[in-house]
C-alpha cells in the first residue's frame, strides 16, 4: 500500500515540476523591490510571505532584504523591503538594478494619499528602465473603504503611465492588483504575473 502511495506522489510530484517549467516558473530565481508610500502595507506584505502570520511593524528607516520561498509559482525570490516615508525615498534609486522587479504598493483605502503616491509612481517611472517590470498592488481591499479600482486607475492616470512606458519600450511591462495582506488575496497572482518577467 504504502509503495502505491509512493509511486502515487512522486508521479503527483513530477507532474507539478512538468506543469511549472511548461509556465516557465520552475527553478526561477529573482529579486524584488517593494517600495510605495509610508504605510502602504510593504512590511506587513513580506513578513506574510516569509511567515503567513500577521503582525505589526515600526516604518521601517532601513532596507530590509529577505530571501523569501514563493510556494505557488515555486520561485525563490529575493525580497528588498524599503521605507516609504519621504525622508528615505532617495534611497529607492540604490535597489532599482536591472535584474530586479518593482512591486510598489498602494494603499488602497487612503483617498487622501493617493495623489502622492500618483506622483512618486510616475517620478519612479520616469526614472526606471523599462526593462524592470512593474507591479502596482492596492492594499487593504479588504475595508470598506477601499477605492474602486477605476476610481485608482484614473487618479494614477494609469493609462497614460502605460502609454507613456510602451513608447519609450514596446516590450515593457506594468500590471495593477487587487490585494489584502490581511486575507491573504491577491498577491499570489501578483507573484505568479512578476515571475514572468524576471
Ligand atoms: N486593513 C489592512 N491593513 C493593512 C493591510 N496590510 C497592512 N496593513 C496595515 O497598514 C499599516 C502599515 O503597514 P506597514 O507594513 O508597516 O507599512 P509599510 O509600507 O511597510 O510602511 P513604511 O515602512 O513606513 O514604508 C499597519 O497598521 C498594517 O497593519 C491589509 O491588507 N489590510
Ligand atoms: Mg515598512
Amino acid at each position: 500500500m504504502s509503495t502505491y502511495l509512493s509511486a502515487f506522489w512522486s508521479s503527483v510530484s513530477a507532474l507539478v515540476s512538468r506543469l511549472l517549467e511548461t509556465l516557465g516558473l520552475q527553478g526561477k530565481e529573482g529579486s524584488i523591490v517593494l517600495l510605495g508610500l509610508d504605510n502602504a502595507g510593504k512590511t506587513t506584505l513580506l513578513h506574510r510571505l516569509q511567515t503567513d502570520t500577521i503582525r505589526s511593524f515600526p516604518p521601517t528607516d532601513r532596507p530590509t532584504e529577505s530571501a523569501v520561498a514563493i510556494q505557488l509559482g515555486g520561485i525563490q525570490f529575493r525580497v528588498t523591503d524599503l521605507g516609504g516615508h519621504e525622508a528615505v525615498r532617495h534611497l529607492w534609486s540604490d535597489y532599482l538594478t536591472e535584474n530586479a522587479a518593482v512591486l510598489f504598493v498602494v494603499d488602497a483605502a487612503d483617498a487622501v494619499r493617493l495623489e502622492e503616491a500618483a506622483y512618486e509612481l510616475d517620478a519612479l517611472l520616469h526614472t526606471l528602465d523599462t526593462n524592470i517590470a512593474v507591479c502596482v498592488l492596492l492594499n487593504k481591499c479588504d475595508l470598506p473603504v477601499a477605492m474602486s479600482t477605476a476610481t485608482i486607475l484614473q487618479i494614477l492616470e494609469w493609462g497614460r503611465l502605460e502609454q507613456e512606458r510602451k513608447s519609450k519600450d514596446a516590450d515593457s511591462a506594468m500590471a495593477i492588483f487587487r490585494i489584502s495582506v490581511f486575507k491573504g488575496e491577491g498577491y499570489s497572482e501578483a507573484f505568479r504575473w512578476i515571475g514572468k518577467y524576471l
